[in-house]
């Protein structure tokens, strides 16, 4: 995806790169960022490299975002439709923040928006999408729901989301399931302390499987099991903002995603829009895949494809 949206940014400038220009892009995440004990082998693979050379490329797109938006704010003033970066502007100018040091935090808002933002934004609805396609039962009633609290006049609001509370169980079911982190980043012990009767002593790095933690058959009843109902049951109490230790896609404690209000908007808001808005299909009426590949944000082994039939008024659309 990051790629994608590079070259695409890019444009022109990208066509007749090398193919090892491009793969620098893949360094962007280093085996260290995972198993930091790993360290050494990002340098003996020249990913320290790689990432220099992507964090360039990475600043230099962004970087000509925020110089298209100050140029045109300066040609046509501030009207239309504002975007995230119109806002970052605003901000900065309101508080006469010196031009370098504004580009400085809107590239790395920007940046933070796009690599922590979008892969698990991505991974998650497309799982959540896959889910659904393999439990028709579920997809059908998820509709129902919409056409109960919404109708079939109108596209779904933001406002309507509260009332969406089987929806939000099935986000909460696929992050359960596959959450976008399976091992969460690393942690290090300050003091000597205890985990579980295990002695950590200070210095000690570690890694939590979020991926085992949301199966364990200890408190999930069928954990390998697609069923939002649960969130309406039994575990109606859990949330997924790092209170409930037994389900934290995003983490818990002071390096918690600070994503997570936004993420979830952009999971309910875009999954409800699909549902309420179009019949689901597959390919050939076939099931889909659901096997994973390796990867920190984990992605599905195959594309996912779905055929997407319009079913509310043209006008809504
Ligand atoms: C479904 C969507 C998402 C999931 C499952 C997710 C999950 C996570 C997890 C597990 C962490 C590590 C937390 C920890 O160590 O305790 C994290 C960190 C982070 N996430 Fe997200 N995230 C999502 C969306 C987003 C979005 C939309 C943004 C940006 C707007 C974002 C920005 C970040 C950043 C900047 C960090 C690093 C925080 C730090 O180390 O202080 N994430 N995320």
């Amino acid at each position: 995806m990051i790629i994608e949206r590079a070259q695409a940014k890019l444009g022109s400038s990208w066509q007749g790169r090398e193919e090892k220009e491009r793969e620098a892009l893949d360094g962007l995440f280093l085996a260290s960022d995972t198993i930091p004990f790993l360290g050494w082998l990002d340098v003996v693979m020249g990913n320290i490299g790689k990432i220099k050379r992507t964090a360039k490329e990475l600043d230099f797109a962004i970087g000509s975002w925020v110089n298209e938006h100050r140029e045109r704010r300066l040609d046509k003033g501030i009207e239309g439709n504002q975007d995230f970066i119109d806002a970052m502007l605003s901000i900065m100018d309101e508080n006469n923040v010196p031009i370098q040091e504004a580009d400085v935090t809107i590239k790395a808002n920007c940046l933070t928006l796009a690599l922590g933002g979008i892969d698990t934004n991505e991974s998650t609805l497309s799982w959540a999408i896959s889910l659904l396609l393999n439990n028709r039962h579920v997809l059908k009633k998820a509709q129902e729901e919409l056409d109960i609290h919404v109708g079939k006049q109108r596209q779904v609001e933001e406002s309507d989301i509260a009332n969406l509370v089987y929806l939000q169980a099935i986000i909460k079911e696929t992050l359960r399931l596959y959450p976008a982190t399976p091992v969460s980043v690393a942690r290090e012990a300050m003091d000597d302390c205890t985990v579980a009767g295990f002695h950590i002593p200070a210095g000690t790095q570690l890694l939590l499987n979020l991926w085992k933690l949301h199966r364990d058959p200890g408190i999930w009843h069928k954990p390998l099991d697609f069923l939002p109902e649960r969130f309406l049951s039994d575990h109606a109490n859990i949330d997924v903002r790092g209170q409930k230790f037994e389900l934290i896609p995003f983490g818990a404690g002071r390096r918690i995603c600070p994503g997570i209000t936004f993420a979830l908007h952009f999971q309910h808001l875009a999954l409800a829009r699909l549902l309420h808005g179009f019949e689901w299909g597959t390919v050939s009426d076939k099931s889909v895949d659901m096997s994973e590949r390796p990867g920190i944000i984990v992605p599905k082994a195959t594309p996912l494809e779905v055929t997407l039939t319009p079913k509310l008024p043209s006008e809504c659309y």
